[in-house]
């Protein structure tokens, strides 16, 4: 996290950007209400003293003068407070904006290493949060503080020594209650995070709802949030505590000063030293000196009740942007690919966990032609989905080279566009089954999109529900089976047709039959296609040019079928992944 303090509201502030004229403009324009508030004794002192003199012409002239003036403030004071809330929309709106991108921009693996319900929370909740506090608080501490040196400039005139006395007792109330400040700070951030892990909770025993019911997972789901909500709680009332406490001593220290106050202004008047005109304006302009104080530190307070909001979800854009800044290792400059290769990977070392002392690949090398058709196999956790997920650049690998035809993976590239990729958990986003197949693809029509489905074996089962291609999918898929799903994702593959096909385990999900189906598939692809796919069965096989046996990160062996099982090797290996 880079901003600390008063520089994360700073950093807010830029998301303005085109509304800051209206920002500028909504501020300028407070003065008016400033004015407002000032010219409300400036008249009750004229309109007394014209009274005391009985002069009613005079009175009828001040009465039409202030009602002009006072139409006018109306008008200036509505225009003011539309510019500062549009101009807030539009840092909210630029904010989430950003916030949303940076989200989408995080690296898969710095994505999976968060739970999606604090990012959630972050993008909009504290996103939303925060700036609403920020609103409140710029405003009122901008129009207060005008306040407080217009009123007492006006004050000064009227009883210098006294003005002074008052200006100074504010500027103490106003330090007094800065004492809690970093208390707040921290209940607030403490609060957040705290509120984040809630919603973790909620969000997670939904995902695993079967589980749950299953396991009768219930009671440890309800005891885990019945604590997170009793620390929440008293994290709360500190905080409400906190803020009572601040208030009442803010209210005390008012209201005794402008008792003295009222006190020593009736003294000089009783000493004929003022009108009773410029006695009520003293009261009057004296409260618009200490309240702004007790409303500054109001509103500081409440920016500093903010600052959890903000802290996190800023630290989502930096998170974001150093994770763009960092730059793979490319050890060893390397010859050019050649022409015919579709896959390299040279000297590739990667560590998906990075507390863990042993990279999972190291000096990892693997060369795929343009057309092979290649299947890794290996033991569970030798490596295989994380050697797919660093082909198709979702991991960032830490050092060494890949390229996809000759394009390098380094998380910035764009090498997207030559590889379709079914991955081991597929997800299927809300829209019709129709949209989830042409996710990704660029150019189709219905009749793409149905044969799609028939080459991965769907369009049987799409074409006997009700509403067909159209029908609706649920958060994740919910409403299919497991095989469902992998059908369309592989169908989602089929359609975007790209040189490179990826899978990782893509018939895991399905029966003998729709297995068999796929198989046929993908002994029917091309021959330009280059194909990699991860697979535990024997049976898919048969067709692939080469087999690469993965164990613990290393290439154990690799060969045609023929050779793999003649060293009995392929066997042994499919044998022991199968155990597993
Ligand atoms: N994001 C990650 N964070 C930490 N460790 C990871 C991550 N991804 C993979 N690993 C670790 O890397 C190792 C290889 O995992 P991987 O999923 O690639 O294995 P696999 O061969 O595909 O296994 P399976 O056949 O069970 O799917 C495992 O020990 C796993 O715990």
């Amino acid at each position: 996290m880079k901003h600390k303090g008063a520089s994360i509201f700073l950093r807010v502030f830029t998301y303005v950007k085109n509304g800051k004229n209206l920002l500028l403009f909504g501020l300028i324009l407070l003065m008016v209400d400033v004015a407002f508030n000032i010219g409300i004794a400036k008249v009750q002192q004229s309109f007394l003293d014209v009274l005391n003199q009985g002069d009613f012409k005079r009175l009828s002239f001040y009465l039409i003068v202030f009602s002009i003036c006072f139409l006018l403030a109306m008008i200036l004071t509505f225009v003011g407070y539309f510019f500062r809330e549009y101009s807030f929309s539009l840092l909210t709106r630029n904010f989430q904006f950003d916030t949303f991108s940076m989200l989408n921009k995080l690296p898969y693996e710095e994505l999976k290493g968060r739970h999606s319900g604090d990012l959630i929370s972050r993008a909009s909740y504290d996103v939303q949060d925060c700036s609403r506090h920020l609103k409140d608080g710029l405003f009122g501490i901008f129009e207060n503080a005008l306040q407080f040196a217009v009123a007492l400039t006006y004050l000064c005139f009227i009883n210098f020594p006294l003005a002074v006395t008052v200006a100074i007792t504010g500027v103490l109330i106003f330090f007094c209650s800065s004492i809690f400040n970093p208390k707040l700070r921290k209940i607030s951030s403490e609060i957040y995070n705290k509120e984040s892990d809630i919603k973790n909770l909620i969000k997670e025993m939904a995902q695993g709802i079967s589980v749950v019911k299953a396991y009768g997972l219930q009671s440890y789901f309800g005891e885990k949030y019945a604590k997170y909500r009793r620390d929440t709680y008293l994290l709360y009332r500190k905080s409400i505590l906190t803020n009572v406490f601040m208030q009442q001593l803010l209210n005390i220290m008012r209201e005794s000063v402008w008792i003295i106050g009222v006190f020593l202004i009736c003294l000089s008047a009783i000493n004929g030293e003022m009108t009773v005109g410029l006695v009520l304006t003293f009261t009057l302009l004296m409260s618009q000196v200490l309240w702004p104080f007790v409303i500054i530190a109001d509103r500081w307070r409440t920016l500093n009740n903010s600052y959890g909001s903000a802290y996190r979800a800023l630290d989502l854009a930096a998170f974001g942007q150093n994770s763009q800044s960092e730059k793979i290792e490319v050890t060893n400059p390397l010859l050019p690919p050649a022409e015919d290769i579709a896959v390299l990977l040279r000297n590739v070392s990667f560590k998906p966990d990075k507390s863990v002392e042993e990279p999972l690949f190291e000096s990892f090398d693997l060369e795929i032609r343009r057309g092979e058709k290649v299947a890794i196999v290996g033991a569970s956790g030798s490596g295989k989905s994380s050697l797919l997920k660093l082909i198709t650049g979702l991991y960032r690998h830490d050092s060494g080279l890949i390229t996809i035809f000759d394009k390098q993976v380094d998380g910035t590239s764009e090498v997207k566009d030559f590889y379709s990729y079914v991955p081991q958990h597929n997800y299927l986003f809300t829209g019709t089954i129709s949209e989830n197949i042409s996710f990704g693809a660029i150019s189709f029509d219905d009749d793409h999109i149905k044969r799609a489905a028939e080459a991965a074996n769907a369009d049987e089962f799409i074409s006997q529900l009700e509403q067909g291609y159209s029908t609706p999918v649920k958060e994740g898929g919910a409403t299919l089976s497991g095989g469902q799903k992998q059908r369309i994702a592989i169908a989602r593959a089929m359609l975007k047709n790209a040189p490179l096909l990826i899978l990782d385990e893509a018939t895991s999900s399905l029966d003998r039959r729709n297995a068999m189906k796929i198989q046929r598939l993908l002994e029917s692809l091309p021959t330009e296609t280059t194909c990699i796919f991860v697979t535990h069965s024997p049976a898919s096989l048969s067709f692939v040019d080469r087999i690469v046996i993965l164990e613990k990160g290393r290439i154990a062996a690799s060969g045609s079928l023929e050779e793999l099982t003649q060293r009995n090797l392929l066997y042994q290996e499919l044998f022991n992944s199968a155990e597993v």
